[in-house]
């Protein structure tokens, strides 16, 4: 019989399985917060294989906490509404109608969707945001003026722990609660790198549109596969860091220096991505130690 271009053995897939064993064994019972970002959402199909890994993971006993974003949904309808995004240093400017579609999509359309995807895979998610629980309390972000972008002064993860013991997947919305009743508009990296270092999470993953970080962003070869920490400010110093990737690495050093013990940023749009990271020893994307 001819064989098929892309034969797996039965003893191929055992060989995967067993490879995996001592990644489970390393991360059951920890937690690992993954960001899953607008960009990285590109398909529905992609999409539910992010939730499928998630669930898997979830039934090997590792805690798994998804933070998610949704910019580029917020943008849609924000065009939709002939309103045009504005952006700054990777941070979107937030007028209270702004606010309200944030609110909306994030907590309400995105949030509820990828909750359901997981219950499609046989996962238990609950879906979250950063009012629930009195999870993110944030204030006006100073310095430039950006409306209704808020920086967190708190995190309490009382309620993503409360869901984690009962053994549901929290998917988190990052829309924060202000002190008189204002919400605040959170970029989801931050978000994801607050919350993992309040739980004191094993690893971070941020996952997006690009292999990584870069040297040149145009040329994937020049993919920078294990940062330190004290590196960063050089490589900022170079200016190769630009837009959305600014606050993904403040976010990889900060959740670093609060102890949580390796950030990633991976690609997304690779299929079983985050499978490859934690269940492998295959290195993917970029490494902040
Ligand atoms: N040095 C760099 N390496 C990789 N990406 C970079 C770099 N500088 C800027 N970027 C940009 O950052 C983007 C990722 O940020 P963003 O679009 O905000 O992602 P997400 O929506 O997934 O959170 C990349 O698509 C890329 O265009
Ligand atoms: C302040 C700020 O920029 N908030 C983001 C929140 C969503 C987000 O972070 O989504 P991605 O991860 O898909 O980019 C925004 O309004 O787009």
């Amino acid at each position: 019989m001819q064989q098929q271009p892309n034969f797996i053995s039965n003893y191929d897939k055992a060989k995967v399985l067993v490879t995996a064993l001592p990644y489970i064994q390393k991360y059951y019972g920890k937690t690992i917060v993954v960001k899953y970002g607008g960009n990285a959402m590109i398909s529905e199909e992609l999409k539910d294989a992010v939730m499928s890994d998630i669930v898997l993971l979830t039934l090997v006993g590792i805690h798994v906490v998804l933070v998610h974003g949704g910019g580029p949904e917020i943008s849609d309808t924000l065009k939709k509404m002939g309103k045009e995004s504005k952006f700054v240093g990777g941070l979107r400017y937030t007028d209270e109608e702004t606010m309200e579609v944030v609110q909306m999509v994030l907590a309400g359309k995105v949030n509820k969707d990828l909750a359901q995807r997981i219950a499609g895979h046989g996962g238990r998610a609950i879906g979250l945001c950063g009012l629930d629980g009195a999870m993110i309390t944030a204030e006006k972000k100073q310095g430039m003026d950006l409306g209704l972008v808020g920086e967190i002064t708190k995190v309490d993860v009382s309620v993503i722990q409360d869901a984690l013991d009962k053994k549901y997947i929290p998917v988190v919305a990052t829309v924060a609660a202000g002190e008189h009743g204002e919400s605040y508009n959170i970029n989801a990296d931050i978000a994801a790198s607050r919350i993992a270092a309040e739980l004191k999470a094993e690893k971070l993953i941020l996952m997006t549109d690009i292999p990584g970080l870069m040297r040149d962003v145009y040329d994937e070869s020049t993919l920078i596969p294990v940062v330190q920490v004290s590196e960063v400010n050089s490589l900022k110093r170079d200016n190769i860091i630009s837009g959305g990737m600014i606050p993904k690495i403040d976010c990889c050093v900060d959740a670093v220096r609060r102890g949580v013990n390796r950030a990633h940023i991976i690609d997304g749009r690779v299929p079983h991505s985050i499978l490859i990271e934690v269940l492998s020893d295959e290195g993917i994307g970029t490494m902040f130690l």
